[in-house]
């Protein structure tokens, strides 16, 4: 016979503070202009890999962008301090398990017409399933392009309520959602769009 299902008991609060279940954190002027220019600066010049495999239609209906990476060293800590900040903060919320950074800080460029990345999660899945938490910061002046934004549907809203899907371009805002969550990058119309996207990764949910 198999071993007996352990119960589920009646519980008084397990967690000493209030939680949420929202599906993002918006942090307005998180980093100022002049921090997103430094933060282009280190990273434009790097060589970037193309975030869509010329040829392959499937990758390109994905996702059409190119990518760069910035890793921890001493010009680039402040910015992975920031991260962190953020990112605890938000946690307060969740609550979550988390470790640290496991990946370098991915810089995205949006630069084509067309460029976008459809529906998609940022964990869960073999490779990227310790991914718990994303946060992206708009690198951006939103006056600098048209379309390319970046749209996450608030779970905690009516599904009915036309604002249900969130829209996050400030110049300096970072978003922070646990990987989970579906959020995509809708087409670039014209101009230029940068962001820098960072993961905290952690144990499995339990
Ligand atoms: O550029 C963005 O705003 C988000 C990019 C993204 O979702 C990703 O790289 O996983
Ligand atoms: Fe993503």
């Amino acid at each position: 016979m198999a071993d007996a299902e352990p119960p589920i008991n009646w519980l008084p609060l397990i967690s000493p503070t209030p939680r949420h279940q929202a599906s993002h954190h918006v942090v307005d002027a998180a980093f100022t202009p002049e921090e997103c220019r430094r933060i282009v600066a280190l990273a434009e010049p790097e060589c970037a890999e193309v975030g869509s495999i010329e040829g392959d239609d499937e990758v390109d209906r994905v996702r059409s962008s190119s990518v760069s990476w910035l890793a921890a060293d001493d010009d680039t800590w402040w910015i992975f301090e920031r991260l962190a900040r953020l990112v605890r903060e938000a946690n307060e919320g969740w609550g979550f398990d988390l470790v640290g950074f496991e990946e370098e800080l991915q810089y995205t460029r949006y630069d084509g017409p067309g460029d976008h990345y459809t529906w998609h999660r940022d964990g869960l899945d073999g490779d990227v399933s310790t991914r718990k938490i994303t946060v992206v910061v708009q690198l951006t002046d939103p006056g600098g392009y048209d379309g390319a934004q970046l749209e996450l549907p608030d779970r905690l809203a009516d599904p009915e309520d036309p604002d249900r899907l969130r829209h996050v371009n400030g110049q300096g805002s970072a978003v922070v959602f646990p990987a989970y969550e579906y959020h995509r990058v809708t087409p670039l119309r014209h101009g230029r769009r940068r962001s820098l996207v960072a993961w905290v990764a952690g144990p499995p949910f339990r």
